[in-house]
């Protein structure tokens, strides 16, 4: 069994909650925690590896409380954390072994196994180099990697792909998707396309709640006859921005092609169109009183 159980957890700073009463219970597949900056996605993640103490609720590994299981919950997890700190003047493969040595790993495991996770993020023939040479993609490869080395059944990376282009994040997904299924991987993002193809769930967090949870396939059900295209004057596009959450706007020949995420038909020449995940996003991130 491989099970993280999340009961009531809440994080309060003074009298506001960073994260307000998340309950949930994860097992083997990789979950996109999603939510826009300061929703609490690095609070909660802080938690559930043990850095950072709630303020009420558990949180279960296999049935047992993880503070109870001591230096055994640290052996079963990898964190990859927003700020991975480094040494600009190790090479890859000796920081790799140092971190490898910090976890306890005997030295020809690590060895073995450095060479392997190396070779796995595409950093093999760099791992002479030293990592202040190395670009932002190559030190986040290279931050997997370090949350990889103890084998860990829980991987938690929290922002992996901020500030990569957009070839170092397909790089980073790639990665992902190639680690075995057989953990529980959860990665927070501010962006939809990096979860979009390789999460078998989605977790939208808001304002440190947990708004809903489910597959893609799930989630752009839930937005379906949502979302509506039109065509309006280039005139008239401002009033629209202003009164409906646009997802998408591009000029073509019949003019403003607008695509407008509400619950209403938003004019009477509007159609309804598929919803994506960014549609999603944008239906349950509209602010208030934009829902109609
Ligand atoms: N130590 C702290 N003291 C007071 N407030 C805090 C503290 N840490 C976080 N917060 C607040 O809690 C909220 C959630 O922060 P958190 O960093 O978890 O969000 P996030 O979703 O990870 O955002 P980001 O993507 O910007 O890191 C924010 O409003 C933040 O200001």
């Amino acid at each position: 069994m491989l099970e993280l159980t999340l009961e009531g957890v809440t994080k309060k700073y003074g009298s506001r909650a960073a994260v307000n009463g998340i309950s949930m219970k994860l097992t083997r597949g990789v979950y996109g925690l999603l939510g826009a900056n300061g929703s609490g996605k690095t609070t909660l993640l802080r938690i559930i590896c043990g850095i950072l103490e709630a303020t009420e609720g558990r949180i279960l590994y296999d049935g047992t409380e993880v503070g109870k299981l001591g230096p055994e919950y640290r052996r079963i997890l990898g964190y990859l954390p927003q700020d991975f700190g480094y040494y600009p003047e190790f090479t890859a493969k000796r920081f790799l072994l140092y971190l490898a040595a910090l976890k306890a790993i005997p030295r020809r495991q690590a060895e073995e196994k450095a060479e392997e996770l190396l070779k796995k993020v595409g950093l093999e023939s760099d791992k002479g180099r030293k990592i202040k040479t190395f670009s932002g993609g190559m030190i986040r490869r290279l931050g997997i990697a370090q949350a990889l080395l103890n084998d860990p059944e829980i991987l938690i990376l929290d922002e992996p792909t901020a500030g990569l282009d957009p070839k170092e994040r397909i790089r980073f997904r790639n990665i992902i998707s190639s680690l075995s299924r057989d953990r529980i991987i959860i990665l927070s993002t501010h962006i939809v396309s990096d979860v979009e193809y390789i999460a078998d769930e989605i977790l939208l967090m808001k304002a440190g709640e947990l708004l809903t949870t489910g597959d893609i396939d799930h989630m752009l059900e839930r937005a379906r006859g949502k979302v509506w295209e039109c065509y309006v004057c280039p005139e008239d596009t401002e009033k629209y921005q202003a009164r409906f959450s646009v997802s998408n706007l591009r000029n073509t020949e019949q003019g403003v092609r607008l695509r407008i995420v509400s619950d209403m038909r938003p004019l009477e020449t509007a159609v309804p169109a598929d919803p994506d995940l960014e549609d999603v996003y944008l239906y349950y991130f509209r602010e208030e009183g934009e829902h109609d």
